[in-house]
């Protein structure tokens, strides 16, 4: 599912080039606004995406279950709920941070020894050694005044402390009063920018909202693609320009919401590394472009963190906040890695509101961030490797 927006991982080579001095209001070829209205009517050929064909498998009856019996149908898996794929996520942290209390409560009682151990767990999960140093006090304070005894208890006051940690990160995006209400995303390359956009525009039309994208990605031709098909599929606007300068299409986007009086713009920016200075730059000059369009604007501006990168987040964070003014962060691929503790790192060093969290490719895979829905997730009440350890010890 949305193998459509799927794309090669990044390549050192695919970094955008220095481009000029945003030039909006003056001197700039016209983006195409592609409205999936009037391209169906002009060229109704739109490849639609047909879902793969659901297994059916016929089982032929013993003689005499015929008539009980007819055929056996195999039913498509069924759809997993959010909770469900959060949890399925988080597989990998969840085992190395569950999967290293088990193995240490496996052996012995609580004691420093343990809580020394169990801190090298919480830093291999990434959690950073601020969190991590944070989360250790907290349950030696948690050992000591609630004398707590078993696995399942230590399991609880780390998950308590962690939830502590990280609900300040709780906090949904708001759309506001704002018309257009302009979203800006941002980050390195391949984190999940257009992936995610698509996602968005699909959770906001959800919520009944008109979406507008600008592919302001004019660096890589795929991302203007990608959000071009995933207009014309999904029946939103596309503001795109073949090659250009990025700011002048968020320009035009932004100017094209306005007349049609569209509720969301979601605008696309080319990936960068933090360290090249001349594209953190370019970046801040599409912030300033897009405050020349709407004064107010933007009134958000989402960083997407893809979770592998563990601790390199934190640099992230601080350098586009530099750059652009980060308001919000989506994080992205937690499905696939062991390093979900990096939440508590940003929380502790570098809290931004974590608007959205990604586990997974399937275009409902981007949800909200619940602090204590991902904490859930992460130590699974009540079943697991920590107990199997706990009852090992008994
Ligand atoms: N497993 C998984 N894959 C994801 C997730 N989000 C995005 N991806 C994949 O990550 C890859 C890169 O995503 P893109 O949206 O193209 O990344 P980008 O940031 O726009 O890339 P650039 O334009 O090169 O900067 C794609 O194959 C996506 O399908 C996620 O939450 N989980």
């Amino acid at each position: 599912m949305f193998g459509f927006l799927k794309k090669k991982s990044p390549k050192p080579e695919d970094v955008a080039p220095a481009v000029a001095e945003p030039t909006a209001e003056v001197g700039v070829p016209a983006p195409a606004v592609i409205d999936p209205a009037a391209a169906a009517a002009a060229a109704p050929a739109v490849e639609v995406a047909q879902p793969a064909a659901e297994a059916v498998a016929e089982v032929v009856p013993a003689e005499g279950e015929a008539a009980a019996v007819a055929e056996t149908v195999v039913a498509p898996a069924p759809r997993l709920s959010w909770g469900e794929r959060l949890k399925a996520g988080l597989a990998r942290t969840r085992q190395q941070i569950g999967g290293g209390l088990a193995n240490l409560f496996g052996l012995r009682k609580i004691d420093e020894d343990l809580l020394e151990e169990l801190e090298s767990t919480l830093l291999m999960a990434d959690c950073g050694v601020d969190a991590t140093q944070y989360l250790i006090d907290d349950l030696r304070m948690r050992w000591k005044r609630d004398r707590l005894e078993t696995a399942d208890q230590l399991q609880k006051a780390l998950a308590d402390g962690l939830h502590g940690i990280i609900a300040p990160l709780e906090q949904a995006l708001e759309l506001g009063s704002h018309q257009p209400f302009i979203i800006m995303i941002a980050g390195v390359n391949g984190s999940g920018k257009t992936t995610s956009i698509g996602k968005l525009a699909k959770y906001f039309q959800a919520q009944g909202k008109s979406v507008l994208l600008a592919a302001g990605d004019t660096f890589r031709a795929a991302a203007r693609e990608q959000l071009m098909t995933w207009g014309e599929r999904n029946n939103v606007t596309v503001v795109a320009q073949e090659g250009g300068d990025a700011a002048a299409v968020i320009f035009d986007a932004i100017n094209a919401a306005r007349a049609r009086r569209i509720d969301v713009v979601l605008a696309d920016t080319a990936g960068r590394l933090p360290t090249q200075l001349h594209l953190m730059e370019e970046i801040a000059k599409v912030r300033r472009v897009i405050a020349k369009a709407d004064p107010s604007g933007p009134h958000e501006v989402l960083l997407v963190l893809d979770a592998n990168i563990g601790q390199n987040a934190l640099a992230q964070v601080k350098a586009f906040d530099k750059a652009i003014g980060v308001t919000g962060l989506v994080v992205t691929k937690l499905d696939g890695t062991a390093k979900g503790g990096v939440l508590a790192a940003i929380a502790r060093q570098c809290p931004k509101p974590l608007r959205f969290i990604g586990v997974g490719e399937g275009i409902d895979d981007l949800q909200p961030f619940k602090a204590r829905e991902f904490v859930d997730a992460l130590f699974e009440p009540g079943a697991g490797a920590v107990k199997a350890g706990a009852d090992a010890r008994r």
